[in-house]
């Protein structure tokens, strides 16, 4: 078995794969100030709960965007695991042809997610991966890398809007019935959905025309991919497990 560990900036997912079959999969908060120790004890009750031992864990893989938690999930590794993790980043045989203007500085997490769409859909294809930050990458019909589009994400939006403009309440991230929202609560939430919806859709468009690809295939993930999927119309399909099938396929190619 191995452990895949995408380390993002809201949650850390985690993955235990029995071959190409994703036995289990956890979901941590991303805390920069919790310690390896602390990581330890939460990855062991999650394995221990899960009847997974482990000795059965022959190798990790991780993607991290949050340089200070590469560290802290790295001692926890070598400490509980008794395993030195392959770090997705410059120097690993990731299959992808990276052809933006500087391949080192793109997040590890969007490389991950496009090893894993090509290896599924093959290109062109665009992913849009809604977490902290809303990002699209851009895949040819060569299967390389071309770059994309950050947005800032749902849940950040939200929060920045609700902080700052003192009447709105906190809401629940809900689609309402309508886009005209008939109360403040239904209102925002219409703003929020249907405008993600909305921007999905018009960068995709802007996309697929600078690629000369009208029928690319769009795919979605990330926390809060489900969300808005069902609104847009770019979005093809939702797979929610992408990142962690783009770390089984990295740690397969440098095994
Ligand atoms: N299964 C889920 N159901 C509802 N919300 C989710 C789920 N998974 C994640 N989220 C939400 O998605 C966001 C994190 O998504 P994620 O893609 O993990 O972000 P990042 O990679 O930036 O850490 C958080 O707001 C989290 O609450
Ligand atoms: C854009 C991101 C913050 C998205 O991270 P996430 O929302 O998954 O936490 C991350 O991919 C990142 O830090 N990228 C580095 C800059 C770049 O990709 O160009
Ligand atoms: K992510």
């Amino acid at each position: 078995m191995i452990l895949v560990i995408d380390i993002g900036n809201t949650n850390i997912v985690l993955g235990i794969y029995k071959g190409r079959e994703l036995l289990h999969h956890f979901r941590l908060s991303t805390i920069r100030q919790s310690t390896s120790d602390e990581y330890g004890v939460w990855f062991h009750n999650l394995f221990h709960m899960s009847g997974i031992a482990v000795s059965d864990i022959e190798g990790v893989i991780m993607s991290s965007v949050v340089p200070p938690m590469v560290h802290t999930i790295d001692q926890m590794c070598r400490k509980y695991i008794h395993k030195h993790p392959l770090m997705v980043g410059p120097g690993i045989k990731t299959g992808l042809n990276l052809r933006n203007e500087n391949p080192r500085e793109v997040g590890a997490d969007r490389i991950v997610n496009a090893v894993a769409a090509v290896e599924l859909y093959k290109g062109p294809l665009v992913v849009v991966d809604f977490g902290t930050a809303t990002t699209f990458d851009c895949v040819d019909q060569k299967g390389d890398y071309l770059g994309g589009a950050i947005v800032p994400g749902i849940g950040i939006s939200t929060e920045a809007l609700v902080e700052r403009a003192s009447k709105l309440p906190r809401i629940e991230l809900e689609k309402p019935k309508k886009v005209i929202g008939r109360n403040t609560v239904h209102a925002m939430q219409a703003g929020i959905i249907y405008g993600y919806a909305g921007q999905v859709d018009g960068i995709v468009k802007r996309m697929k025309e600078e690629m000369r690809a009208p029928s690319l295939k769009v795919v979605a993930t990330g926390g809060l991919a489900e969300l808005i999927a069902s609104e847009s119309e770019a979005i093809d399909e939702v797979n929610p497990m992408l990142t962690l099938e783009g770390l089984r396929i990295i740690y397969e190619r440098n095994k």
